[in-house]
């Protein structure tokens, strides 16, 4: 017969059987905490090779820095109080780099891999978010520092807009120039990198071409969440395509709880001036409204496609790294040359 001892809030303390008649309801600890969850969880897990109970690589990131509310980030805000920073320990090391495209394979993918987890990732990400619902929030990344041992920046730009507008003629004509092809081949998703300097800054893009949306589309979760900058492509002869900028925009928003996001936004097929649908005033007018870079380009003839990519670089340098020289003059850079 199993025997436990309850404290009571009696000075003595009583030995009861369960089953006695004397037995009381003991209460029950159930504890809600997620980080209490994740504890446990990591503690009753036995150590397997997909699991590892020791860091796997030299690079330790002993804490998330704590987050700073953003006044121009207010929907985050008043949809989910932050909570505070969690402090643990995680393994972090870049993920590979280069310039060849690869096929897309994690749902959230930051500019770092959670090795601690693997294959666990999934639940790792679900609870990673129950534990801080900043993290891979493109709010949340602003805060992480995101340069690897050399020094670039990493930076992950999706590619969105409406089927045929010439996102991947764009993308491929900036990743690997030249390349035009004139067939059309829906595409499902598709990632490439490449590595630039912009204003003096390196930075390794990851670029991620997604497939065309429509306006009843569901947004694709993975793309509001661990990105940097979008790129939002309409084409200048269809009219229907540049209506499309500022409802994939919003939903950009509204999945990501942000005010704002570094965006471009792009008319494509500039080369197509008889058949143009959209004046350049009407374009620059939405871009004003979205608080957005603008520009427009044709992948046909190769103009003005690094400069798209440019401006959205210059857009996420004013949101996550203000530019070395505006440093120099701010109180922090004082006295320096
Ligand atoms: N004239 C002209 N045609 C272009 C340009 N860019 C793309 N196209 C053509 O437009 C068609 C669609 O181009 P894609 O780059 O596949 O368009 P997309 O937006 O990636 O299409 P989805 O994969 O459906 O989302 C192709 O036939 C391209 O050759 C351009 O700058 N000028």
């Amino acid at each position: 017969m199993t025997t436990i001892t309850v404290t009571t809030t009696s000075p003595t303390s009583t030995i009861v059987s369960r089953n006695s008649p004397r037995s009381i309801d003991l209460p029950t600890l159930v504890v809600h905490s997620p980080v209490h969850r994740e504890h446990k969880r990591r503690n009753s897990e036995p150590s397997s090779p997909t699991t590892p109970t020791t860091p796997q690589h030299s690079t330790y990131f002993t804490g998330f820095p704590s987050y700073t509310p953003d006044s121009r980030n207010v929907r985050l805000a008043s949809r989910k109080s932050p909570k505070s920073p969690l402090q643990r320990c995680i393994t972090l090391s870049p993920q590979p780099s280069g310039s060849s495209r690869s096929s897309f394979s994690t749902a959230v993918s930051s500019p770092y891999t959670h090795h601690e987890l693997e294959d666990d990732n999934e639940t790792l990400i679900e609870e990673e978010e129950d534990l801080n619902p900043f993290i891979g929030n493109s709010l949340y990344l602003r805060n992480v520092n995101m340069s690897n041992a050399a020094g670039t920046m990493k930076r992950k730009v999706v590619i969105m807009g409406s089927p045929s507008v010439g996102k991947t003629s764009l993308t491929q004509q900036y990743v690997a120039p030249p390349t035009y092809n004139a067939s059309y081949y829906p595409t499902i998703e598709d990632t490439s990198h490449k590595t630039v300097t912009y204003n003096g800054v390196q930075y390794e893009c990851e670029i991620i071409d997604s497939a065309g949306l429509e306006e009843y589309s569901l947004f694709p979760g993975k793309y509001g969440i661990g990105v940097h900058g979008y790129i939002l492509v309409y084409a200048i002869t269809s009219r229907q395509s540049f209506e499309m900028i500022p409802i994939v925009h919003d939903k950009i928003l509204d999945y990501a709880g942000l005010e704002k996001v570094p965006c471009v936004v792009v008319g494509q097929k500039l080369d197509l001036q008889s058949e143009r649908a959209v004046t350049t005033a009407e374009g620059e007018a939405l871009a004003k409204k979205l608080n957005a870079g603008f520009i427009e380009s044709s992948a046909k003839d190769n103009k003005n496609v690094s400069k798209a990519f440019d401006v959205l670089l210059a857009e996420m340098q004013k949101e996550y790294n203000p530019a070395p020289e505006k440093k120099k003059s701010s109180w922090w850079g004082w006295g320096s040359k």
